[in-house]
């Protein structure tokens, strides 16, 4: 199992092909050719005429492609979060909108033991009126990578949300439209009379409704190798309903799901010695699942913009349930739930390839 990043290339291999098929198409024309001895037969206007067509023609070709590869060169894709919240950057970066509490928690990570399981952490760049974080992009250089976000913890929302909906409530439209438009029986008569619910009630609502509350975790998305994104598994349930999407996500590839067990493992294993997390309260972080067509596979902790440090309590167990006040965030429940699953999918894999061992030798015996 990897624990840097799954592939890089510098530079890209077609571009690097494309400047080298650049310097021989120049230099081709240039030098004597087969094409060149048809052309001295036509009059000077049309093979001049002619090359510098082909010639705009090359670069317009050579342009495209190598806007295209550059594109290539990150895969990419937000599969969660607040959509503008991410700019690409030069060298294998991305940039995500600064937050002080992300950005004094990637501070400590990149000298804890959890730091192989983040993404580096480069510093602050301005850009415009907005200040950034640096961050490595888990996908630079890969090719069709497969991507999966798990939302971690039994609630997604801080202790002070409860609060806040107490103390002078601010209803949101947009958060009950987003509800009627999933479940509009979820909503009682007087919130349709408002036509607004408060923070905490729809991230409670989005919590029970998913797998956080009973598993520790949620499947936020996941994109495959055609690119194609999936987001429809917020209402799952069960390991059953899990384990069919990791088998999904991997394909049925059994080395993919044994190096995601593996490295979840040794999550798990640097997570009980890790000062951050013991003085941290993990909520709305996620497990970034990344794998790659050759099956290389890694998994990343991201997105610490709800993470804060226990000030009054010494510190967490997270792997208790949470009551009010406790802080507790359900972190390693939702580890082990998910460890679980990956196990499942290992072993209906074995036994699949189990029973076709055993028919192939009665086939053969017979
Ligand atoms: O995923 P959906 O169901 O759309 O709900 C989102 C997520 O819970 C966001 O959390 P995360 O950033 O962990 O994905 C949360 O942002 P916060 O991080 O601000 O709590 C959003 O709150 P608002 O941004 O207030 O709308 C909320 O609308
Ligand atoms: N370092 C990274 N490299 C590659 N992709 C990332 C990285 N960080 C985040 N992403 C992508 O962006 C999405 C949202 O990231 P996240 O940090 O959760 O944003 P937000 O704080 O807006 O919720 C993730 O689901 C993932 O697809």
């Amino acid at each position: 199992m990897e624990e840097g990043p799954l592939q890089r290339s510098s530079p890209h291999p077609i571009l690097s092909k494309l400047l080298q098929s650049s310097a021989s198409s120049s230099c081709s024309s240039v030098c004597a050719s087969s094409g060149e001895s048809d052309e001295a037969s036509e009059g000077e206007g049309t093979v001049s005429q002619r090359k510098t067509l082909r010639k705009s023609h090359s670069w317009k070709t050579f342009l495209t492609m190598m806007h295209w590869s550059l594109k290539r060169q990150s895969s990419f894709v937000q599969l969660a979060g607040h959509q503008g919240n991410f700019q690409l950057s030069d060298g294998g970066e991305v940039l995500k909108l600064y937050s002080e509490s992300e950005a004094a928690c990637l501070d400590i990570l990149m000298t804890d033991p959890l730091r192989p399981f983040v993404p580096q952490y480069y510093g602050l760049i301005s850009r415009g009126e907005h200040r950034y974080i640096r961050l490595e992009d888990l996908l630079c250089g890969l090719k069709s990578p497969m991507i999966m976000d798990c939302k971690m913890g039994v609630r997604t929302y801080q202790e002070e949300e409860i609060k806040n909906a107490h103390t002078g409530p601010l209803l949101r439209k947009d958060l009950y439209q987003k509800m009627v438009k999933v479940d509009p029986s979820a909503l009682t008569a007087e919130e349709h009379a408002q036509m607004g619910v408060t923070k905490w009630r729809y991230l409670h609502w989005r919590d029970t409704t998913s797998s956080t509350s009973t598993m520790g975790f949620r499947i936020e998305g996941i994109m495959m190798e055609d690119g194609n994104i999936h987001r429809d598994f917020k209402k799952i349930l069960t390991f059953t309903q899990v384990t069919e999407t990791l088998l999904f996500f991997t394909r049925h590839q059994l080395n993919v799901l044994k190096s995601y067990h593996s490295r979840l493992l040794a999550l798990d294993e640097a997570l009980k010695c890790s000062p951050f997390f013991r003085k941290h309260e993990v909520i709305g972080s996620s497990l970034l699942f990344v794998h790659d067509p050759s099956n290389k596979a890694s998994v990343w902790m991201i997105d610490f913009g709800k993470t804060t440090p226990l000030l009054e309590i010494n510190e967490l167990k997270h792997n208790v349930p949470w009551t009010e006040g406790s802080r507790e965030d359900g972190y390693l429940l939702g580890l082990t739930s998910l460890i679980t699953s990956l196990s499942q999918a290992i072993s209906s894999i074995s036994c699949q390839q189990q029973k076709h061992c055993d028919s192939d030798i009665e086939t053969s015996t017979e």
